[in-house]
């Protein structure tokens, strides 16, 4: 299996590394290719060439927007680009954003952020290895950095 992650600078936290880790921990025939670029608007483009000229099998974007009102609208692009990126190759990008007013103290958003890069890692590997327990987990409210929510 090959998987591509992208990540940015302006990330406050290395989300690549700790999905990285997790990934390694949780499987053992992978191949990671990871690219790193400036900022959220930059992804899509990367995801793409890491499935289309890497041949990964799926793609992790990892990026922190930020609080202000122009950083949530560049949050918003890169994500319809990591949409269309999808849908141009027939491959899952899963889009692991960290959004920077989420958390008021530093240290809460460094554990969000960790925590929402490898709980999402577990996700893709659930996704690509074992996709009947994914299935077990339908409707259940989980969620990726923070506790799950649960069923209704
Ligand atoms: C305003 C702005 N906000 C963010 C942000 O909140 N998070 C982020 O990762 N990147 C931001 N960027 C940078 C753009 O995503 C991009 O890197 C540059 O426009 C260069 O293409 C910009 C320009």
């Amino acid at each position: 299996m090959r998987i591509g992650i992208c990540d940015t600078t302006f990330a406050r936290f290395d989300m690549g590394a700790a999905a990285i880790d997790e990934l390694k921990n949780n499987a053992t025939d992978l191949t990671i290719i990871r690219q790193t670029v400036p900022g959220v608007k930059d992804l899509p483009v990367t995801a793409k060439i890491l499935i289309e000229e890497e041949n990964c099998d799926i793609v992790m974007a990892l990026g922190m927007p930020g609080p202000m009102e122009k950083d949530k609208v560049c949050a918003h692009e890169a994500s319809t680009g990591l949409i269309n990126a999808q849908l141009m190759t027939n491959k899952h990008i899963l889009e692991v954003f960290v959004h920077e007013d989420e958390e008021d103290n530093p240290e809460d958003l460094k554990v969000l952020a960790e925590n929402r890069a490898r709980e999402h890692a577990k996700n893709l590997i659930k996704m690509m290895y074992h996709p009947k327990a994914m299935r077990k987990e339908a409707g259940t409210g989980v969620r990726e950095g923070k506790p799950n929510v649960g069923p209704l």
